[in-house]
């Protein structure tokens, strides 16, 4: 038998933030294959963040003796650590779960969702069973998930995800992480503050996409803080006896073998796209597997609407909230369309030391050929907090076009480097000059934010 909605949303990441009052009227279907809330709550930015906050804590203890306070970190408790960052957020996907199941206007599917019509859903359960429902609209809000590059070796050895890896009972000793990206550079931060071995291996730098500065001073002090691999090729992986897994990797012409009781793979997400046969409604995705969408995020298939990370590659859970946003409104006003506007996306990396950047990078200013910038760098150890903090390396390095004198790229690298950077966010979405934003108000004295005056001072 098929049932009829008038939606049926796949995901509960985002997507489950799309029920505003209008749906109340509209009989819905909701469909998860996985836990209820998705990538953010349940394994991506929330517990990540709280297990980041207890290595800064670590951290901050470690370092006690450079101003004067001589503390020792005797242990860290890992399972208390992760009961308190889950037991915060299992109740909430439980909840959130529960809630939508009470609502009578809502049916909630725990299943995989596949297309078998322009319109109709197959659904099938874990214990093999299977339905089907027909819906006038459809909602893809199905996300990424790891991908797993094809490494000799690898399907024969245990390793994790970023899935699987913050519920591992025990710390491991020693841990490899594959991958020089966000989640390589947070995760190496998580586990190497709380005493384990770390070793990157990355193909390139880290954090290669940030501005160049930005990447190059992260990568040496990662490179002083863990054992790092980098510009290598990824050989073959193999058991390493004592239950150990052995990395081989080829760097700068010579082989080397790395050994760890544990292997992370971290090394980018692919759009959940090929789950759901989307062929067969005809929904149209590009090379990278992501659904192509309009400005009002409608797909190629009329009915059909697309958001966050199985349509932007951007990959972050503020551009799917604002998406979310935008389906939520259109799917029930098609008379009254609003049209996505994420410029300028900014990011942070919650790494030890953080990230935070938006706009354009230097690099790419030059690869477009861009000649009128002015960039200036402003280091922390040179305003009055960054004394305080003793910081001898971090830095804000700002780019402005140089005729506008608007802000094209803001890029940070330090502490609270993610709050910091909202100012410049702001002022670049609403067109401020750098001479506004530098003179234009107060600054707090003596805030980490003179550290951004004086960026903006010096531009
Ligand atoms: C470790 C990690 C840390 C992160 N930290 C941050 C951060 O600090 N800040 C930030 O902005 N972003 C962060 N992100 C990215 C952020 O989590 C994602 O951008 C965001 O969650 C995407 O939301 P979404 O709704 O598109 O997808 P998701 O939240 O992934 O939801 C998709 C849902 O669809 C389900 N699904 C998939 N296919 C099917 C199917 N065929 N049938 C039924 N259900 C299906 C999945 O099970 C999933 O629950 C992080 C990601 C990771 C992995
Ligand atoms: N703080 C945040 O906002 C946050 C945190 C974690 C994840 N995320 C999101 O999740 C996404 C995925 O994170 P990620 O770190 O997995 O991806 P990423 O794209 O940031 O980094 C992937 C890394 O893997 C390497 N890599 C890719 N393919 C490889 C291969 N075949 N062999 C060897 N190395 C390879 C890349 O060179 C890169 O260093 C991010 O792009 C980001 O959008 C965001």
């Amino acid at each position: 038998m098929t049932e009829n909605f008038d939606v049926a949303i796949i995901g509960t990441g985002s997507g489950n933030s799309l029920l505003t009052a209008d749906y109340d009227r509209l009989k819905v279907a909701i469909i998860e294959r996985d836990v209820f809330g998705g990538t953010c709550l349940n394994r991506g930015c929330i517990p990540t963040k709280m297990f980041v906050y207890a290595a800064d804590v670590a951290e901050t203890v470690r370092h006690s003796s450079r101003y004067g306070v001589d503390a020792r970190l005797d242990t860290v408790r890992w399972n208390d650590i992760a009961d308190r960052v889950f037991g915060r957020i299992d109740p909430i996907a439980a909840g959130g779960e529960d809630y939508r199941k009470s609502l009578d206007n809502v049916t909630v599917f725990n299943g995989e969702a596949r297309f078998t019509g322009e319109r109709t859903l197959e659904i099938r359960s874990a214990d093999g069973s299977s339905r089907h429902i027909v819906a006038d609209d459809i909602v893809l809000a199905a996300g990424a998930s790891p991908r797993i590059p094809p490494i000799p070796g690898l399907s024969e050895i245990p390793y994790h995800t970023s899935d699987t890896v913050l519920r591992i009972r025990e710390l491991p000793r020693s841990l490899i992480i594959l991958g020089g990206g966000f989640v390589a550079a947070e995760m190496a931060h998580i586990f190497g503050s709380f005493g384990v071995d770390i070793t990157i291996i990355s193909r390139g730098t880290l954090l290669a996409r940030e501005d160049e500065d930005i990447s190059r001073e992260f990568t040496r002090q990662y490179s002083d803080r863990f054992t790092t691999y980098l510009n290598a090729d990824i050989l073959e992986a193999a058991p390493g006896g004592d239950g150990t897994v052995r990395i081989d990797v080829r760097v700068d012409g010579e082989r080397i073998s790395v050994a760890a009781e544990a292997l992370l793979v971290a090394t980018g997400r692919t759009p959940a796209s090929e789950t759901l046969a989307l062929d067969v409604a005809g929904v149209e995705v590009d090379a990278a597997g992501y659904v192509v969408t309009d400005k009002f995020l409608r797909t190629t298939v009329p009915g059909i609407w697309a958001l966050g990370d199985i349509t932007n590659p951007a990959q972050l859970k503020h551009t799917a909230n604002a998406e979310a946003r935008i389906v939520a409104h259109n799917l029930v006003h098609p008379d009254d369309l609003r049209a996505i506007d994420l410029w300028p996306i900014p990011h942070a990396v919650f790494a030890g030391p953080q990230i935070a950047s938006v706009g354009l990078t230097e690099q790419e200013l030059r690869r477009a050929g861009t000649r009128a910038y002015v960039t200036a760098t402003h280091h922390y150890g040179d305003v009055a907090y960054g004394w305080a903090m003793e910081d001898t390396e971090n830095f804000c390095k700002l780019i402005a076009d140089a005729e506008t004198r608007v802000l094209l790229g803001a890029h940070i690298i330090g502490p609270n480097a993610s709050m910091l950077i909202q100012q410049l966010i702001q002022g670049m979405k609403f067109g401020q000059t750098v001479d506004e934003m530098a003179r234009g108000m107060l600054y707090i004295h003596p805030a980490l934010s003179e550290l951004v005056e004086n960026a903006l001072l010096k531009l």
